[in-house]
């Protein structure tokens, strides 16, 4: 049978419109989709353990037979069950909540398999909330990996595999579309193969070979659509009649420090581009602090002084706030009669409209948000200018619909990902590259280390210092609250903690779960000086400027990539203080303190994350995510750096040969890319 990719899961057995409508939260809209929902981790079923031989803390399976009454009781909204378990070598309880129907099931000296995490409780070995299998059934996947999907409330684990497995069951074939020469010559395995073992793999081996036609596949298909898109704007011209204006030198001549030269170039790049005869599209990259969001601010300006509409759009409603509050008093202290407005999901209906209304008739000048800013509800007078991160990148065809005009906006994205020249000229194939590959002179180097947490008292006397000296501080905890089965802290806790040991500072937190306007307000708050130390998830890992902070500590640093970690210390060392990063690990095995090390000898973004890999071994892959900026589906264009350069030749390679696709042979192709390319939605976005 042959199934398209193209169907919606709703077409699959067992999916109703109210799954269905779940799916639609994780972006997984058709068939396709789903087939490329990718697990993030796996897990082995291992062949089960006798009581005697459970390790407290891991989660096992055990193979026991029901000893004892099943008792029931209800405490608040808690049904809990528990039951006793046993087999020759020892005794195990058990507890279920919130699953009354088991009382039924559970046969009195029957042998189940439970599998769960272990705890020992008094002496004595519980396990709670475990898997339950018969014998046989658990026969039928022991030894084998299991999926595990990134889910959603209301969709489970089981949901995702039900559906997958619809998707694959034996007889459904799906369209091999990479032409069988580049699968020969880049030893790349057949589509229905790969799809089926990146999601129930046979063995190690076959999900490796799995995985590598799909990270490919991934980066084939986008450098292909780099490349069309790159065409179609060779023959797009600058309808926009835009002249140097003196307030941008007035802008820079008002700054309270001097454009680095890196900066200087970059801006009279941008100004040529917005001047000259054909549309703009230009990444500007830059490491983090290097001063690209001035060089932004300069571009919009000069699309308002030409009389032009220009926006900026950011990732959260915590950047966008914060973009607007200083471009709101750049031009306010500049006395420019150019008027910003903010634009973002969570604002009230009525801000949204009066926002629309002021964009509409051409009153806003500058407008800043999140992705509220390309809906449909937004209608610009004229709008010349998107200003976007590297997320958010334009097709023509977005560009046109931008401007109500037709006509294509020019379009500037900004990139905090270190990678080399040749990568970017891959990554960025549709773009011009500007580099900010200078930090402002004022800079110090950031003095970092990585401790254990018995060096806790310390750093929070050393805060204590910095608060006392006037700068601010940042802890970083991986957690929001606290879990039952990960260790590690969490910014709630922390934060009552740290306030008994810091009585006289002012602690606040900030977690994504938050309220947008609770967010809003700390950042704010923060921003302006009253909070002193800010316990925080990794919401303020991009973009976030406060100058004043000089402190960054982050708690069970061994939880996060080290490029992330480069982020998170891009948030301090932005002003004109020393300023210090305290990696805090969790444990302190030497394979640990090494990775974290690495931080404390370079400070170069692209050589911390290909040493991590190094260090990690190419096997760990589906361990921590690197970049987090620039995510694909399944590719790391850290870890991944040779299939990237490979399907990079491979697509140059074709279109050498075939430009259009045209050939019979590439008809599949052909679909797929354009499939690729109007999607629109998913990570990386075209
Ligand atoms: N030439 C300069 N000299 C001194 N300070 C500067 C210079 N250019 C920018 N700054 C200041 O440096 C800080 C960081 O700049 P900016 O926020 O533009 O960084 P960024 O490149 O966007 O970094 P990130 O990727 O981390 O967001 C800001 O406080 C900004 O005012």
């Amino acid at each position: 049978m042959q199934m398209e990719r193209e169907s919606s899961v709703e077409e699959l057995k067992g999916v109703g419109p109210k799954t269905a409508q779940l799916f639609r939260k994780i972006d997984v809209i058709s068939v396709g989709d789903l087939l490329e929902y990718y697990p993030r981790a796996y897990d082995i079923y291992e062949e089960p353990v006798p009581v005697a031989k459970l390790v407290p803390e891991k989660v096992q399976a055990v193979s026991v037979a029901i000893n004892g009454r099943v008792q029931q009781k209800k405490v608040k909204n808690l049904q809990i069950l528990t039951v006793r378990t046993a087999d020759a070598s020892g005794v195990l309880q058990v507890t279920w909540f919130n699953m009354p129907f088991l009382s039924r099931q559970l046969l009195q000296g029957a042998r189940y398999i439970l599998r769960g995490r272990v705890v020992s409780k008094d002496g004595h070995l519980t396990m709670d909330q475990p898997e339950l299998f018969t014998v046989a059934a658990y026969m039928e996947i022991a030894g084998t990996m299991r999926p595990q999907y990134a889910l959603t409330a209301g969709l489970g684990n089981s949901a995702i595999v039900r559906a997958v497995t619809q998707a694959l069951k034996s007889g459904i074939v799906y369209t091999e579309f990479l032409p069988a020469e580049i699968r020969n010559k880049c030893n790349l395995t057949e589509y229905n193969y790969s799809i089926q073992n990146i999601h129930f793999p046979m063995n190690q081996d076959s999900l490796l070979e799995a995985r590598h036609r799909l990270v490919f596949e991934e980066f084939f298909l986008f450098v292909l659509a780099l490349r069309r898109m790159r065409e179609e704007a060779v023959e797009s011209v600058n309808a926009f009649a835009i002249k140097p204006v003196p307030q941008t030198d007035q802008l820079i001549s008002g700054l309270p420090y001097a454009l680095t030269g890196a900066q200087q170039k970059v801006w009279q790049e941008i100004q040529s581009d917005m001047t000259g005869h054909k549309v703009m599209s230009r990444l500007i990259q830059g490491d983090v602090g290097s001063g690209k969001t001035i060089i932004a601010v300069l571009a919009l300006i000069l699309a308002a002084g030409n009389g032009y509409q220009g926006a900026l759009m950011v990732p959260t409603e915590v950047l966008a706030r914060q973009h607007y509050e200083s471009i709101h008093s750049l031009i306010a202290s500049s006395r420019f009669p150019y008027r910003p407005v903010l634009l973002t999901g969570s604002m009230t209906a009525k801000e949204k409209r009066e926002a629309y209304g002021l964009i509409e008739s051409g009153e806003a000048d500058i407008i800043i948000g999140t992705h509220a800013l390309i809906q449909e509800k937004v209608n610009y007078k004229d709008l010349a200018l998107v200003v976007t991160d590297e997320q958010h990148r334009f097709g023509v065809r977005q560009r046109e619909t931008l401007s109500n005009k037709g006509r294509e906006p020019h379009v500037l994205v900004m990139s905090a990902t270190p990678i080399p020249r040749t990568l970017a000229l891959i990554i960025y194939g549709d773009l011009d590259v500007s580099v900010i590959n200078e930090l402002p002179a004022t800079r110090r180097p950031i003095k970092n280390c990585v401790v254990g947490t018995g060096y806790r008292p310390k750093a929070y006397e050393f805060i204590a210092r910095e608060i006392k000296a006037g700068r601010q501080a940042y802890i970083i905890c991986p957690m929001v609250e606290e879990s039952e089965s990960i260790e590690a802290e969490n910014v709630i806790d922390y934060t009552r903690r740290l306030r008994d040991v810091l009585p006289d500072i002012k602690i606040e937190y900030l977690h994504g779960k938050m309220k947008p306007a609770e967010k809003n307000s700390i950042m704010e708050r923060f921003a302006s000086g009253e909070i002193q130390v800010l316990v925080s998830t990794t919401v303020v890992e991009v973009g976030v400027n406060v100058p004043n902070a000089t402190v960054m500590m982050v708690e069970n640093a061994e939880r996060f990539g080290l490029a992330q970690l480069h982020q998170l210390r891009g948030r301090v060392g932005r002003g004109e203080h020393q300023s210090y990063c305290i990696f805090v690990s969790g444990n302190e095995q030497a394979q640990t303190m090494k990775r974290l090390n690495i931080l404390n000898q370079s400070n170069d973004g692209f050589h911390i994350a290909s040493e991590d890999l190094k260090l990690r071994g190419p096997g760990d892959l589906f361990g921590i995510r690197q970049s987090g900026l620039l995510e694909f589906r399944i590719g790391d264009i850290f870890t991944d750096v040779n299939v990237l350069k490979q399907a990079s030749e491979a697509a140059a390679a074709l279109m050498e040969e075939d430009e259009t696709l045209s050939a019979p042979e590439h008809a599949a192709l052909q679909r797929r890319l354009n499939q690729y390319i109007n999607r629109g939605t998913g990570k990386i976005s075209i």
